[in-house]
């Protein structure tokens, strides 16, 4: 199938990585440049490694990504991080509403909204993610979960355009479980229709990742489905040969 949007591949390092990770960031960065331009990379660190890793890919054409951030912009908010801070070190997307987040934070969809704008207040893009716990789909539920995640957690008065979605079963992060091809391309297809609702015109140019247990093995399967513009990639993300391997995946 023809793909028409510029595929995105982003790793998600969650809560891993010393400096001494830096090389791997290097790594990445150095093959990356060489996967060339049709495929965007993007590598989402901890906090602590933010604005190195920035400074490692300046001028690459690699992004760097924050993980999660409060929605406001500064204030006496012990612990957290500001999106203008995120921008300050050299990060141009943000990560939200992961289900570890959700689910261990207890973030509801109404903070996702929140830090959204927050976000595109900054000048930063947000990687949204939703998706389905295995009762949810066991049970029929996973389109109306993901339905409502949508309507619950994108701004209604903001642009989506540069907004970035990411579809992540909860059931397979880190599980090594991956959906059917055809519940994957059914839940994009879903996604896609329900942005054209209340964006319409405006769909068709948000890119829609696939998270849950890519790997080199099985990206190229994975990235071909219907609109799956590309992946949010957490362990194999860790190790730059694999990473880079799941971008060279991308149909492009
Ligand atoms: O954000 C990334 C996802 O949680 C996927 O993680 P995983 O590739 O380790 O399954």
């Amino acid at each position: 199938m023809t793909k028409t949007l510029r595929p995105l591949i982003a790793g998600n390092w969650k809560m891993n990585g010393l400096r001494k990770d830096l090389d791997e960031i290097a790594a990445i960065r150095d093959g990356g440049v060489k996967v060339g331009g049709a495929v965007e990379i993007v590598v989402c660190p901890p906090f602590t490694l933010l604005a190195a890793a920035a400074s490692l890919c300046e001028g690459s054409g690699i992004g760097i990504g924050g993980q999660d951030c409060h929605p406001e912009k500064k204030g006496a908010f012990t612990g957290d991080i500001a999106p203008p801070m995120l921008k300050d070190c050299g990060a141009t997307y943000v990560i939200l509403g992961h289900s570890e987040r959700r689910l261990i934070h207890g973030e509801s969809d109404a903070l996702i909204r929140d830090k959204i704008k927050g976000v595109q207040a900054a000048g930063l893009a947000a990687i949204l993610c939703v998706g389905e716990t295995a009762e949810q789909r066991s049970t029929g539920q996973a389109l109306a979960v993901v339905g409502e995640q949508l309507a619950g957690s994108i701004p209604r008065d903001v642009s989506i355009e540069g907004l970035v979605i990411a579809y992540e079963p909860v059931w397979a992060i880190g599980t090594g479980l991956t959906p059917t091809a055809e519940d994957i391309a059914e839940m994009h297809g879903f996604i896609r229709a329900k942005l054209e609702e209340s964006w319409p015109g405006k769909a068709a140019t948000v890119r829609l990742l696939y998270g849950g247990s890519v790997k080199p093995s099985n990206a190229a399967k994975l990235l071909a489905i219907a609109n799956v513009d590309g992946a949010l990639i957490g362990g194999a993300s860790l190790i730059a040969a694999d990473f880079l391997a799941i971008a060279a995946a991308c149909p492009v």
